[in-house]
């Protein structure tokens, strides 16, 4: 699933990635990060997705030293502090080292992603309007905030959200103008989340 050459196409030098790996993995019982899929580890076959999408990869993590051992080409460690407050407080610390006008956040734990999905929505963000804050897939429960991209203007606005108390992607993105992202394909989105996601994989 890696594809090194994709880091030539024109989007690359334009866009980077977050990828989150934090969290409690109540659900799961131990490190969902560390869970491996077709022999890889979750956090490294995500991560790998990420650099051929995009020119810098940012891991953000309570723990960077736990995942040291893994194959991580082109990916920087942002270790998040104070622990524990939640994928939205991540993700902030992570777009503040952004420098691209657009970044692609990903959870950890979608084993399923898809190089071309991502690349072939990176293509769009160029068609986004300017009031946008996000391009993200949208199903009947709300926004997909895990697997698309937001622009670098909402930083402002996040962490006054934050700093409201807001600990919520869907609270937030409620009150924000976001593009909508088709998915060809929703299995893409799987998230592994409990020992029965992982056993069907
Ligand atoms: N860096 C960071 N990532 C987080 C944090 N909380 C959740 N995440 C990440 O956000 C993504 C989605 O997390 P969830 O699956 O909703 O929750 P979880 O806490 O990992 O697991 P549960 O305890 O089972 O809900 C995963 O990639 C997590 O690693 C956090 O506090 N910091
Ligand atoms: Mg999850």
């Amino acid at each position: 699933m890696t594809n090194d050459s994709a880091l030539s196409t024109q989007h690359s030098a334009l866009l980077s990635a977050i990828v989150l790996a934090g969290g409690k993995s109540s659900r799961m019982g131990q490190d969902k990060a560390l869970l491996t899929v077709q022999g890889e580890p979750l956090l490294q076959r995500v991560c790998h997705v990420a650099a051929a999408c995009a020119d810098s990869v940012y891991i953000v993590t309570p723990w960077p030293k736990r995942y040291q051992h893994l194959n991580l080409p082109r990916c920087q460690f942002i270790q998040e502090a104070p622990l524990n407050q939640g994928a939205l407080v991540g993700f902030a610390q992570g777009l503040a080292q952004v420098q691209t006008d657009w970044v692609l956040l990903l959870a950890c734990d979608l084993p399923k992603l898809q190089v071309e999905v991502l690349q072939g929505w990176a293509v769009e963000l160029d068609n986004v309007s300017e009031d946008a804050i996000a391009a993200l897939a949208h199903h009947t429960k709300g926004w997909e905030p895990l697997c698309g991209f937001y622009h670098r203007r909402c930083l402002p606005q996040l962490l006054d959200f934050i700093n409201q108390g807001g600990r919520s992607f869907q609270q937030w993105l409620q009150q924000h103008s976001v593009q909508v992202l088709a998915v060809p394909d929703t299995n893409m989105l799987l998230n592994c989340n409990t020992p029965e996601d992982w056993a069907s994989l």
